[in-house]
């Protein structure tokens, strides 16, 4: 068994079965933690339940997400028009996250919307973040900030570790943290070890998948056995989301976890 907590992805993970049913498969495989975005289209019960049922902890819940190829589809929290909206999903989120027992909700930065500068979305950006700060203090749930690559994100509003982490270092009720994906870092950054060496202290969690594909730690270009290391050498303790498409099959995949893991 690792010395690193692994979480299984639901959305990507598992997706040979209906989303209710991935919870069970995910503790048959061993999994103890689960995260995903979308947890709306249920009862929070509905997804307690099964939690409860299969002996797992949630890891986090996404703010909401428009549908793919809209502006708003990595998220609104950049979006200057559309405060109000912003504030009433962010709170159900968080309501989703109490429910669930989750650790974190994390804040979906958003595309710079048409017609907006990047400066003025960045400022709102900001301002959101610190709203929300704010409502989640004294809930037990902290945010998470991520940057996304802009290949996949084109005019994402966070475009580095580093400005993740200004961000959620301005942010004083200390409830705030990078949601350190190791997919993006290595397209956008690259530099993955001296990288998690300066932003692993400041983040909360850690998601992996491997470029270019986006399958399995192993099959494209990152060195996860180094990566996991410095991971464990760090002190990071906590989960790492396993985000990523499984080339062929989810369990038929897994076998990295002892392979490549400590
Ligand atoms: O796509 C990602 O890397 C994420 O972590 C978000 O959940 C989706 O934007
Ligand atoms: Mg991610």
């Amino acid at each position: 068994m690792s010395a690193l907590r692994f979480d299984a992805n639901l959305k990507w993970l598992f997706t040979e079965h209906e989303f209710l049913d991935r919870f069970a498969a995910a503790a048959a495989a061993g999994f103890t933690g689960v995260e995903f975005p979308d947890p709306y289209p249920y009862e929070a019960g509905e997804l307690r339940k099964r939690l409860d049922d299969n002996g797992l902890h949630q890891v986090l819940v996404n703010t909401p997400m428009g549908a793919k190829g809209t502006p708003e589809q990595q998220g609104i929290t950049c979006f200057p028009d559309l405060v109000p909206r912003f504030r009433d999903e962010f709170l159900s989120a968080l309501d989703y996250a109490v429910a669930l027992g989750a650790d974190f909700v994390h804040l979906v930065g958003g595309m710079v919307p048409p017609g907006t500068s990047r400066d003025r979305a960045f400022a709102r950006y900001v301002a959101n973040v610190a709203w929300a700060s704010e409502q989640a203090a004294g809930t037990g749930v902290r945010l998470l900030l991520e940057a996304q690559n802009k290949r996949d994100a084109p005019g994402f509003i966070l475009e580095t570790q580093a400005q993740a982490h200004a961000v959620a270092e301005v942010c004083d009720a200390g409830n705030v943290g990078v949601l350190l994906d190791v997919y993006h870092a290595q397209i956008d950054e690259g530099d993955l070890l001296t990288l998690l060496g300066t932003e692993l202290p400041g983040a909360f969690h850690v998601q992996i998948a491997d470029p270019p594909s986006r399958h399995e730690p192993g099959t494209g270009e990152v060195n996860f056995k180094s990566v996991f290391a410095a991971i464990k050498a760090s002190g990071y303790d906590g989960w790492i989301g396993c985000e990523y498409a499984p080339a062929a099959g989810t369990v038929a995949g897994l076998g990295w976890r002892e392979e490549l893991a400590p």
